[in-house]
This record gives structure tokens, C-alpha cells and sequence, in this order.
């Protein structure tokens, strides 16, 4: 097996050769430094080294018992093995930069970690949630494994909404205890990974009362199970929910309560209190109670970065070494790779990846900056926080699982194969669709603020400065297919969409509607306004964070870099070309199109993309002529698929 391993084929090694920039440059600069691809190849090294982190049968073949219970045996190895690597001098943005780039859980573990929870949610509501003791007490025994945990929020009858969680703690003033309670099978708590199994302890999210009065929803450290026998507390009833698609090692399962009772003290105490006598006093902003889920959805930027990575890498080595078909007589048959088609699927998925990196680092610095300001209670940006967070988190999700699936497909029929990992991949991301706040419903969270920002503007007032541009009211005089004109072009677009939606908003109330049904009536909309602005988001951020961080790089890496950029960019505008163009094309065609689907009568006036006179002097295949060929001649990049997509254009 060793001796194979380390034949490379020809045509990958021929690839590999006509790389015209530093790997290691590119390498170190994803990963923040040379310092720190060190470290992560260290941690590679020593993990992949590891003979019973290797499985001897693969998973696939393995009972459900079986597999479990080899995660299980493998996640222990883990956490002893990256003990031992932890390295204190790091701060903290750095020890999560490394955890994010490193690949050492995803290789080890292809249906994620029963683990998984209790390093991500579980340490971070601690961290967030718990008071100065409570964090003291309880970090040092989850740093320890001294208790495993998980989050459970989750309800069978309510995910998406927290407000309607049915779970009840009532605070008992006589024995200073709060009783757990489900009163009915609704309120089971149903997902938390490691809950069938693995955890003992848990942060449960509760509808809290005291003195007779709802305190609103507040985080309990509850012990589930004995640390001795791992059987379930008196008053609790846990379990396993079931096969999935994909997450089947992480052990997700439910749990229920029937008069269990915990110390106050138990209740994390960080943002609200109950004191000894049941008073309530209150966190100064509810919603510091979802932090912890705000820190997860900006680090699934960063985990849709590293899969999509992953599912590409394969997709693209593959394309390097299978040959197929014969275009040119008595010639071999050509690598998959020299297909344009090929490259088509497979580039945006380069791009993207590298786009996503770039927009959690940028994210994740806004986080730190928010959290500071939390802290000394300064409340002005986690409004401004939680629109990106949720709009980001959604969008590069939604991408992710489509061009993983496209790498599948790009590998034919041996894509379909488990041993490709590619189906696996797929259920992996796929699954961040909805864990985490169901994607529909973090884009509308977005809307909301999008909303409010259009209305601030209509008013004169300032907004926040990811949406600052819908302040901005002057017309593109004509169309600029540099990246920065393109980003234009999407800003522009989601100011037309958030106009649209405020217009619909205001016509539906107008006709009587009430503010939620005029909502309702509106939220297609909405969605489509909140990816725009989604788009703008990670089209400016890739381009002005790259302007910015490769200034000491190579030319050759810059390049590469550059081309990658003006891919992703070109890429989006060819993909929303309706869109960057339904302002510019004539009455006729958008009020068919206004009539029948998008409903956004009203918006064509308000916020054309370019001067009223071009509007009118222009028909509509010759707006659409020049939006594309602006694209065709100044694409360096990838001048085949502009083609393609202008060969195949409808307008025409
Ligand atoms: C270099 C750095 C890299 C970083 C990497 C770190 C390294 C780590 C490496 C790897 C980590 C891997 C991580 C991946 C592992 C993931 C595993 C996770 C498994 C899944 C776990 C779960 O799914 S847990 C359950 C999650 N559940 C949800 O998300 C539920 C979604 N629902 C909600 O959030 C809410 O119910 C709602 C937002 C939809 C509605 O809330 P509510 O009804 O109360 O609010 P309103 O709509 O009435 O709004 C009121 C008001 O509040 C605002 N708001 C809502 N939420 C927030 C918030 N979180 N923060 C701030 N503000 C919020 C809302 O917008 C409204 O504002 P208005 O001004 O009134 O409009
Ligand atoms: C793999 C995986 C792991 C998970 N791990 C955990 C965990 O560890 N801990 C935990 O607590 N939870 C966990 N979850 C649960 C997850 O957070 C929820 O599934 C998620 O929040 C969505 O809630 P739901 O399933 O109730 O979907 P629902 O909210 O019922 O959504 C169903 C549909 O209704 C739509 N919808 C719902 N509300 C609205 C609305 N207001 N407006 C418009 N449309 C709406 C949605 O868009 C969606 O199409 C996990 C889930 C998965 C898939």
C-alpha cells in the first residue's frame, strides 16, 4: 500500500508542474503565517501518524453500534493526542485559526465527532453565558473531559422559534433549586449531538419562572447522567433520535424531564439573575442569551471554507487524472480537466473557498470587536453583527452544498462511490443548511434589518456601515465590468430589492394587511433582498480584504489571488445577470415580470442601475449586448464560459 501511495501519476505530477506560483506562499498565507503552517503540519503529522486513528474496515460497513462506538474510541485518541499540542503563547484568534485550518477532525472522522458539540457550543455558552465562577468552575472540567456536554436548545415541536421552547425551569425560593420539567412530548429536547450517548452534562435552553412570572429563556448547566454508571439522572429520560443523512457519529439524541431538580447556581448567570428570593433581574439585552449561536454561525463561514475545500481538491485531482473521450482523431484521450465545461463546475469551487476563508477572518474580527464592546455594555453593533452573521452563514451554506454536489457530479460515476467521500461531504454541508437557524429563516433576520436600514435612509438618517451603500443614490452611467464596478453593479441590486421590499411592505398595509401578513405576503422578497445584500457582502470583502493582506505577497501568488477574485466576481455576475440587468431593460419586459413572480412593481423607477436616458435609448438586446460584452473583452480570466454563457443567452 506504501509503495502505491507514493507513485504520484504522471498527469497529476504534470499539473503540479505548471504551477506558476509558491504553494508554500499561498499556503502559509491562508493560514496566517509560516509560524503557523508549522504548527498545523505538526498537528497533521501527528494525528495522521496515529495507526488507531486509521479505520481497519470503513465505516460504511460497520453496524450503527459499531461505528459509534468507533468515533467514540477514535475521539478519545484525538483529544489525548491534540492535548498534548496545545500551545498556551497563542492568542486566542490565533488558536482558532489554527483549529479552523487544521484538517485533523475532518479527515479522522467523515460523520463528524460525538465530540463535536462539546467543543463548539458547549465550551463557548460557558464562556459567553457564565458568570466569572461559573466559567472558572466549569471550563477547567470541559478543558479536562473531567465532564462531557452538549447544547440543547432544540425541541421536537420548535427549532426555529426559541421564543415558543416549551421546556420549563421554575425557581423554588424554599430549596433554592429550579425543576425541569417537559410538559408535554413537544418539549422534548431533540438534536443535540453526543445527547444519545456520550455527554453528561448539558447546557439546556429553558422557558424560566419565578415568583409566578416568565423570565423569558435563560441557559441551565444540567447534569444528565452519573459519571460512573453514564446512566440518566432521576427525572431524566434521554435516547437517540434516529438515522440521519449524514452526522451519524455524532450521536445526536433527545431528552426529557419530569421534576428534575438543579441548584440555582446552575442557571448561567453572566447576562440575567435569579437571587436566592426568586427576584429577576434582567440582561440588559435579551438577546445576549444567543450569543453562543452568533459565534457558531461565524465559524460555519469558515467550516463551509474547509469542506467546500476538501470536496474540490478531490474533485479537481480527479479531473486531473481521468482522461476521457476523443475529440481529435489519433490523438489520447485529453484529461477531463482541458473540458471547459469541466473547469466551469470546478474553479468556482477554488474561488469560493478562499472567498469564504477571507470573509470569516474579516467576520470573525467584527465579532472580537463586538464582544469588547459587550462586555463594557456598549450594545451599538450586535444588531449590525447578527445581519451579517445570519445572512453570511446562510448564503455561503446554501453555495457550499451546491458546488460540493457539483463535485460530485464532476467525477462521474466513481463521485457516487462512498470511497469518494464526496457523498459524505455533501451530508456534511448540506446539514449546515439548517443547523444553527434554518437558512430561510437567517436570511429573513437580515431582511428585518435590511428594513429598517431602508427606512433609516428614506429618513435621512445613518445606517450601519455594511449597508451604507443603500444610502448611496447615484446611477451607474454606464456599466463597469471591473470588480469593483460589478460590486457596484450587486450594490445597486440590493437596493433595488430592499426598495422593492419596502414598497410591497407599505402597498399590502396600505390594502389592509396587517404588519406581519404584509410580511408574510412580502418574504419571497425579502429572502431575494437579503442575498443580494449577502452577495455584496462576500464580493467586497474578498476584493478589498485581498487589497489589503497580499500587499507583501509574490506578484506571482497576488496574481493568483487577483484571478481568483475576478473569478468569483464574474462568476456571481453571469449567475444574477437577470438581476444586474432588470433595471436597464425596457417597461414591457419588467412589468412581465413583475406581473407573474417577484412582484416588484414600483422599484424600476426608484433605483434603475443606470441613467434614465440609457433606459430609454437603449432596446432591450442591445443593454443586454453591452452588459456582456463588457464582460467578454475585459475578462482575462475565463473568457471561455463568458462565451458560453453569451452563446447561450435568451435575450438574444
Ligand atoms: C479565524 C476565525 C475562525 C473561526 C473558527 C473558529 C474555530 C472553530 C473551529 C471549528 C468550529 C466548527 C463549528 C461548527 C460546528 C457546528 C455544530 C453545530 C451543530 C448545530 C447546533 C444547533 O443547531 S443549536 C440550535 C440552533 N438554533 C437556532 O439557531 C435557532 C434559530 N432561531 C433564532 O435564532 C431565533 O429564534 C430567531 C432569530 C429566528 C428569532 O428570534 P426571536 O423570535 O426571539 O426574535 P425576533 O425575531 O422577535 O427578533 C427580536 C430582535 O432580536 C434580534 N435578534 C435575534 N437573534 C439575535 C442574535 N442572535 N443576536 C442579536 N440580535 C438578535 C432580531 O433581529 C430582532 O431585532 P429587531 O431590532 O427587533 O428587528
Ligand atoms: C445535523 C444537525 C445537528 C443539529 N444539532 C443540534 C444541536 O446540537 N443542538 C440543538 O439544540 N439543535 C440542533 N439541531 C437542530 C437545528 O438547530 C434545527 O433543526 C434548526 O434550528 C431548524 O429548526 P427546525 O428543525 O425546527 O426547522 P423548522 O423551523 O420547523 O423549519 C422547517 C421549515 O419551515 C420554515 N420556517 C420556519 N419558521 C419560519 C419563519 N418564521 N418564516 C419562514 N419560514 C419559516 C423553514 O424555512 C423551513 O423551510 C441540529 C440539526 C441538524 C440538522
Amino acid at each position: 500500500m506504501d509503495a502505491v501511495n507514493k507513485v504520484i501519476n504522471e498527469d497529476l505530477q504534470k499539473e503540479r508542474d505548471k504551477c506558476k506560483f509558491n504553494v508554500a506562499e499561498l499556503t502559509a498565507f491562508l493560514d496566517g503565517g509560516d509560524k503557523f503552517t508549522q504548527k498545523r503540519r505538526e498537528k497533521e503529522n501527528r494525528v495522521f501518524s496515529i495507526q488507531g486513528l486509521r479505520d481497519a474496515v470503513p465505516d460504511e460497513y460497520m453496524s450503527h453500534k459499531e461505528r459509534y462506538e468507533n468515533a467514540v474510541r477514535k475521539a478519545v485518541i484525538m483529544h489525548q493526542t491534540l492535548g498534548t499540542l496545545e500551545d498556551k503563547t497563542l492568542t486566542e484568534y490565533e488558536t482558532a485559526r489554527l483549529a479552523l485550518r487544521a484538517t485533523t477532525s475532518s479527515a479522522i472522522f467523515k460523520e463528524n465527532s460525538p465530540l463535536m458539540l462539546h467543543y463548539s457550543m458547549f465550551a463557548n455558552v460557558i464562556e459567553g453565558q457564565g458568570d466569572e465562577k461559573q466559567r472558572e468552575y466549569w471550563l477547567k472540567k470541559i478543558n479536562n473531559m473531567e465532564i462531557i456536554g452538549t447544547y440543547a436548545q432544540t425541541e421536537l415541536g420548535h427549532g426555529t422559534f426559541i421564543r415558543g421552547l416549551e421546556t420549563t425551569a421554575e425557581y423554588d425560593p424554599k430549596t433554592e433549586e429550579f425543576v425541569l420539567n417537559s410538559p408535554k412530548l413537544t418539549a422534548y429536547k431533540w438534536w443535540p449531538g453526543g445527547l444519545a450517548h456520550t455527554a453528561n452534562h448539558c447546557v439546556v435552553m429553558a422557558h424560566t419562572y419565578s415568583q409566578g412570572k416568565s423570565c423569558g429563556i435563560q441557559p441551565f448547566m444540567v447534569q444528565i447522567r452519573d459519571l460512573e454508571t453514564n446512566m440518566p439522572m432521576k427525572g431524566v429520560k434521554l435516547g437517540e433520535i434516529g438515522a440521519k443523512l449524514g452526522f451519524n457519529t455524532v450521536n445526536n439524541g433527545f431528552l426529557g424531564f419530569e421534576n428534575h431538580r438543579i441548584p440555582r447556581d446552575r442557571m448561567l448567570m453572566k447576562n440575567s439573575q435569579i437571587l436566592k428570593d426568586g427576584t429577576f433581574i434582567s440582561s440588559p439585552n435579551s438577546k445576549l442569551t444567543y450569543g453562543t449561536m452568533v459565534y457558531i454561525r461565524v465559524s460555519i463561514l469558515g467550516t463551509m471554507a474547509n469542506t467546500l475545500g476538501r470536496a474540490v481538491t478531490i474533485a479537481t485531482r480527479y479531473a486531473a487524472v481521468r482522461r476521457q473521450s476523443q475529440p481529435k482523431p489519433n490523438e489520447p484521450e485529453p484529461q477531463i480537466l482541458d473540458y471547459v465545461t469541466q473547469q466551469h463546475k470546478l474553479f468556482i469551487g477554488i474561488a469560493s473557498s478562499h472567498a469564504y476563508y477571507i470573509s470569516c477572518f474579516w467576520l470573525w474580527t467584527l465579532y472580537h470587536r463586538v464582544t469588547k464592546e459587550l462586555a463594557v455594555g456598549n450594545m451599538d453593533n450586535l444588531a449590525e453583527l447578527h445581519a451579517l452573521a445570519c445572512c453570511l452563514k446562510a448564503t455561503t451554506s446554501a453555495d457550499a452544498a451546491v458546488l460540493v454536489e457539483r463535485c460530485r457530479l464532476a467525477c462521474g460515476g466513481h463521485g457516487y462511490m462512498l470511497s469518494s467521500n464526496l457523498p459524505q461531504i455533501y451530508a456534511n454541508v448540506t446539514a449546515a443548511n439548517t443547523y444553527e437557524g434554518e437558512n430561510t429563516v437567517m436570511l429573513l433576520q437580515t431582511a428585518r434589518a435590511l428594513v429598517k436600514a431602508g427606512m433609516q435612509v428614506a429618513q435621512g438618517q445613518k445606517v450601519s456601515p455594511s449597508m451604507a451603500y443603500l444610502a448611496d443614490q447615484s446611477k451607474m452611467a454606464k456599466w463597469d465590468s471591473s470588480v469593483d464596478g460589478i460590486v457596484k453593479g450587486f450594490q445597486k441590486v440590493a437596493a433595488g430589492k430592499v426598495a422593492a421590499c419596502l414598497a410591497s411592505l407599505q402597498r399590502h398595509t396600505n390594502n389592509g394587511q396587517s404588519a406581519e401578513d404584509a410580511w408574510n405576503l412580502t418574504s419571497v422578497q425579502l429572502v431575494a433582498a437579503s442575498e443580494a445584500h449577502a452577495r455584496v457582502i462576500l464580493l467586497s470583502v474578498f476584493k478589498s480584504e485581498m487589497d489589503v493582506q497580499t500587499l507583501t505577497l509574490s506578484g506571482e501568488t497576488r496574481t493568483v489571488l487577483f484571478q481568483l477574485v475576478q473569478l468569483y466576481t464574474i462568476y456571481w455576475a453571469l449567475e444574477k445577470v437577470g438581476d444586474l440587468l432588470l433595471p436597464t431593460t425596457t417597461t414591457t419586459y419588467s412589468v412581465s415580470i413583475c406581473d407573474t413572480a417577484m412582484r416588484c412593481d414600483g422599484w424600476m423607477d426608484e433605483t434603475s442601475l443606470f441613467e434614465k436616458s440609457t433606459i430609454q435609448t437603449s432596446a432591450r438586446t442591445g443593454i443586454a449586448g453591452l452588459v456582456l460584452s463588457g464582460l467578454v473583452y475585459d475578462s482575462a480570466v475565463y473568457p471561455e464560459l463568458v462565451h458560453q454563457s453569451l452563446t447561450s443567452w435568451p435575450l438574444q
